[in-house]
């Protein structure tokens, strides 16, 4: 589904990753972790048609990537809506369920239901009529996975999709992340500094850091052993009730897994 080969990225002397190989499947919950600047977002870039490569090759579904495919459902990283931005939170939702029709709308009783049961699942149907400006980070957070979801994608990337929002809706978004993955088959790229949320769903983990990287499964690459090899440095992995807090990371790595939920 989501194929790159040899792909290489560097900005300046700065080098993100090199010689990158990497097949996410059908229905595939993929994480990727590593510390600010590491290159998560930029590789989501990469797959959105948004970044060039500086050598290899990017594709989905054997096409090369592109911008504006309907194949692609994305969940950018939080930005706020400017408080005087003219949509309410069902049509931020609407525009992702009717969004690539032009001309002719498709805006009868069914479009309503099919907004109105996305608004449900996020939790969002009590300010389903408030202008979007006006909301919470959190709340337009969980606007902007209803609309993700609304294409029924089959690649789906999630930029720190559970950015500031409460315990509650971080389960219910990731809950419906999953959901996405494995009822839709949806290939998952889900980034984030933070896998206990959603460790109970990932299939495999990309680990970048320092221009060096990580692929496999959880508990093959959240090891003492590979993240002090991939930081250079002494780097503990702890596992407590089924969670993963990682200790003495570089102190000028902004990474936050010790404060995990
Ligand atoms: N267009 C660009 N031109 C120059 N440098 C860039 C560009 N895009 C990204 N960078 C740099 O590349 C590095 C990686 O950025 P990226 O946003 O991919 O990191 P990230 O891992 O997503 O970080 P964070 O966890 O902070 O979101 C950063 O140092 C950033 O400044």
């Amino acid at each position: 589904m989501v194929r790159l080969r040899s792909a290489s990225l560097s900005f300046g002397d700065r080098v993100l990753w090199q010689n990158l190989d990497l097949d996410i499947r059908k229905g595939e919950f993929f994480a990727v972790l590593g510390p600010n600047g590491s290159g998560k977002t930029s590789l989501l870039k990469v797959l959105l048609g948004l970044q060039q490569l500086d050598s290899g090759t990017a594709t989905i579904n054997g096409a090369a990537v592109r911008r504006g495919s309907r194949d692609i459902g994305y969940i950018p990283q939080q930005k706020s809506f400017p408080p005087e931005t003219p949509l309410r939170a069902r049509d931020l939702v609407g525009l992702g369920v009717d969004g690539h029709r032009w001309g002719l709308r498709w805006r009868g009783r069914d479009f309503k239901a099919t907004v109105d049961a996305l608004l449900e699942k996020v939790g969002a149907s009590a300010y389903a009529d408030a202008p979007v400006g006006r909301l919470s980070g959190g709340e337009q957070q969980r606007l902007r996975a209803a609309q993700a979801l609304a294409t029924n994608p089959q690649v789906l990337l999630c930029d720190e999709p559970l950015l500031s929002l409460d315990l509650h809706h971080q389960q219910a978004v990731s809950g419906l992340i999953n959901a996405q993955c494995r009822v839709n088959e949806s290939a998952v790229v889900f980034v984030t500094h933070e896998i206990n949320p959603i460790i109970d769903y990932v299939d495999r983990v990309l680990y970048l850091a320092d221009g060096q990287f990580r692929i496999g499964p959880p508990h093959e690459v959240m090891t003492s052993e590979v993240l002090s090899e991939l930081y250079r440095s002494n780097v503990e992995v702890l596992h407590s009730k089924g969670r993963i807090i990682v200790v003495g990371l570089p102190d000028d790595t902004t990474h936050h897994h010790a404060e995990g939920h």
